[in-house]
Formats: structure tokens, C-alpha cells, sequence
């Protein structure tokens, strides 16, 4: 039986919302009180993931162009603090406090301040307070960042293991073909785990008037990432003055992406880390050893590539390729004059990629 989005959103105790630039600056058809009205309204836990910041920074300094990266970083540090204080504005009517979280990809890679991180949004639940989250662009580089906020709604989805993630856009939902150009596009209501990837041609990597980074393609790996973590996604239009009630009365339709197994809270956050500290090459009995669910020992290790140190998350390679990455249980110095069956990387501690995609992909 098809799940509906009045029981996900009914039975969700955790969930993430994602409010998209083109949505934040729609101020005819998007409010922030509407949703901070329906997100007080359900007696969940609910972290929101605005982007906004630069658009809203670009309306307050026009004279800076967001194309550029530092005035784009510039404008995200001017309109953090007006994000910020618009939304507490919207939740001020519903007597809750917002928080403004910013995050950045070097935080949820490292094991302690991913910890933090989670600690501090369940001390936020705790009190009544509802987290906003946003990536800190001011500081990223072009190649340390999540790039859209779309899959850093997808990893908050993860890092406080929410059931339930809710991306909101100005379609409603994912089509056949981009509806903006193709008249025939057909609205697509329920994806079953496994066939969310037969989409990602229809789904178009725009983007929104240069402020926003998402588009469709964007959306799609973000709803890939958290089921593949266990979390619902829906994607839904959030032009109405209620977008969350209107989904749970069945007024607004939606695209529903069903989940796969959860996986280990430990295990989302190494299938979220986006850098490896150290590399390995492991012979044939060692993969089949892998694939099997053995641990990794080091008589299976033919090479260290790159040295490492003990709690690294590093590459696993085999015949030149990459076959997983994990967390290394030693020292890659002490693997040399280690006994054969010492424990190099734990089973648990590691993902392999092609193997492990099947598994979550069937
Ligand atoms: N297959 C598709 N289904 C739905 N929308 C699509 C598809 N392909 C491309 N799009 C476009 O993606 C847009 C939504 O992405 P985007 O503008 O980045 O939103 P946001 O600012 O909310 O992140 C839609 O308005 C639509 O024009
Ligand atoms: N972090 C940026 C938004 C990045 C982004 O992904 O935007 P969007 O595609 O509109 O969700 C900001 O606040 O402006």
C-alpha cells in the first residue's frame, strides 16, 4: 500500500523542511508566517533549511553581483542577519524562538563537531526552539561546500535522523519534464525506492535567477541521498499561503519519494563525509572478504597510497579503482609490522560503493 503525504506528515516526529531562494523572495505567493504557522501547528520536531541569504542580501546591496564568489559571499554574510530576523518575526506571532545554525561541510566531516552540531539542534528541540538552518557560504570554497541547500536539507535530514523531509519549491513536485517548457509534462506523485534515478534526465539542473543554486537535478540527488538513508522525501509547491496544511487536507498535491531501510545514525554521517584524509589499495580476497561483511585485516592491504592516521576517513581502492572509504581503526604507519589479522577498518565503519548502493538501491 502507497504511503500518503497526510500520514507522513501526520506521523513524522522529526522532520526538515527546505525553503528555496525563489520561494523566500516570492513574497505574492509565499509567506514566511504561513509556514511558520503550519510548522508550529504539528507536534513534531521540525528544523527549517532556508537559503535566502543572498538574495535577500542582493535586494538590501544591489550593487554587489551574486555570480561573483566574493561578492556572493558577501552578500550571504549582509542577508544571514535580515533571514534571520525575518523569520523570528514569522515565529515571533506563534510565540517560538528561531535559531539560526550555519553550517559548513567541514563541520559534519569531522566525527566531534558533527556530534556537537547534533547535540546542540536536540538541546534547541528540547527547549521549544526551532533551529534555521543554512549553509555559512561566507567561508566556503569552491570545492568545500554542500552547493545547494537542497542536499544540506538532506544531510541535516541525517544528522538529527528525521523520518520525514519536506523540500518546498515553486512546483509542485517533480514532472516527466521540466513543466516550465514542456506542455506535457506529467506530474509524477509516488516514486518507489530504487527508481528515483529513471528521473534524472527530466529533472533540469536550472537555476533561479542567479541567487538560488538548486533547480530540479538538485532536489533529486538530495531526495537520493535521504532515502537512501532511511527519511522520507517530499517534494511540494510552497506558492500557497499554508503549503504543510494544505498537504495534510489533501488540497495540495505532491511527490512523494519512499524510503529505504534506516541506516545507522554512524553510518549517515560517514556516508556523508565529503573528504578523505588517506588512501589504501586491498587485494581480491580482501574485497570478497568485504563484500561478504568481514572487517577489513591487514593482510589484505597491498599498499598504503596515502598515509593516514587512526579515526581518517580514507579511500579503499582496488585494482586502481575506488571501492569504498571507511574509517580507519590504526595508524597507517603501524599497518607495515601489524599481525595479518589485525583489524584495519570495521566492517561497520565502512561503505562500500558499488555494493553497498545495490544493497540500498533494491
Ligand atoms: N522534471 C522536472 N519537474 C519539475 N520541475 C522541474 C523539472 N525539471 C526542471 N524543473 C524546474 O525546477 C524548478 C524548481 O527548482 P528551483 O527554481 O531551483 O527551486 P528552489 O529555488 O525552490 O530551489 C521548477 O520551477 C522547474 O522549472
Ligand atoms: N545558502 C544560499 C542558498 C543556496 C541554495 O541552494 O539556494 P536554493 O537553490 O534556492 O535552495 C543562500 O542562503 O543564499
Amino acid at each position: 500500500m502507497t504511503v500518503t503525504a497526510p500520514d507522513l506528515i501526520e506521523s513524522a516526529k522529526l522532520a526538515v523542511v527546505k525553503v528555496g531562494s525563489a520561494l523566500i523572495t516570492d513574497t505574492d505567493h509565499f509567506t514566511m508566517g504561513g509556514l511558520a504557522g503550519d510548522i508550529k501547528e504539528r507536534p513534531w520536531h521540525a528544523v527549517l533549511v532556508s537559503s535566502g541569504a543572498v538574495a535577500v542580501g542582493n535586494e538590501r546591496v544591489p550593487t554587489l553581483d551574486p555570480k561573483q564568489t566574493e561578492d556572493r559571499h558577501a552578500l550571504s554574510a549582509i542577508g544571514q542577519a535580515t533571514l534571520i530576523t525575518m523569520w523570528q518575526s514569522a515565529f515571533d506571532a506563534y510565540n517560538k524562538v528561531a535559531a539560526q545554525v550555519l553550517l559548513t561541510p567541514d563541520v559534519t566531516d569531522d566525527r566531534s563537531r558533527y556530534l556537537n552540531a547534533r547535540a546542540a539542534l536536540r538541546a534547541l528541540f528540547d527547549n521549544g526552539v526551532i533551529p534555521i538552518v543554512n549553509e555559512n557560504d561566507a567561508v566556503t570554497t569552491r570545492d568545500f561546500r554542500y552547493g545547494d541547500n537542497d542536499r544540506l536539507a538532506a544531510k541535516t535530514a541525517g544528522l538529527i535522523g528525521a523520518d520525514l523531509l519536506i523540500i518546498l519549491s515553486d512546483v509542485d513536485g517533480l514532472y516527466t519534464s521540466n513543466p516550465s517548457k514542456d506542455p506535457d509534462a506529467k506530474h509524477v506523485s509516488y516514486v518507489p525506492y530504487g527508481e528515483a534515478s529513471r528521473y534524472f534526465e527530466a529533472a533540469e539542473d536550472t537555476k533561479s535567477g542567479g541567487v538560488g543554486t538548486g533547480g530540479m537535478r538538485s532536489k533529486l540527488a538530495a531526495a537520493r541521498i535521504a532515502i537512501d538513508w532511511g527519511v522520507t522525501t517530499i517534494i511540494a509547491s510552497g506558492r500557497r499561503p499554508h503549503p504543510l496544511r494544505d498537504l495534510v487536507t489533501g488540497e495540495a498535491r505532491c511527490t512523494i519519494f519512499e524510503a529505504g531501510d534506516k541506516i545507522s545514525a554512524r553510518r549517515r554521517w560517514l556516508s556523508g563525509v565529503h573528504e578523505r584524509s588517506g588512501s589504501m589499495d586491498i587485494d581480491a580476497g580482501a574485497l570478497k572478504a568485504l563484500k561478504a561483511e568481514a572487517s577489513l585485516l591487514a593482510c589484505g592491504v597491498v599498499q598504503v597510497a596515502e598515509p593516514f592516521l587512526k579515526g581518517d576517513v580514507i579511500d579503499i581502492r582496488h585494482d586502481n579503482q575506488v571501492v569504498g572509504f571507511g574509517l580507519a581503526a590504526c595508524d597507517s604507519a603501524s599497518i607495515g609490522s601489524a599481525e595479518g589479522s589485525t583489524i584495519v577498518l570495521r566492517r561497520d565503519d565502512l561503505i562500500l560503493t558499488e555494493h553497498d548502493h545495490d544493497r540500498n538501491d533494491q
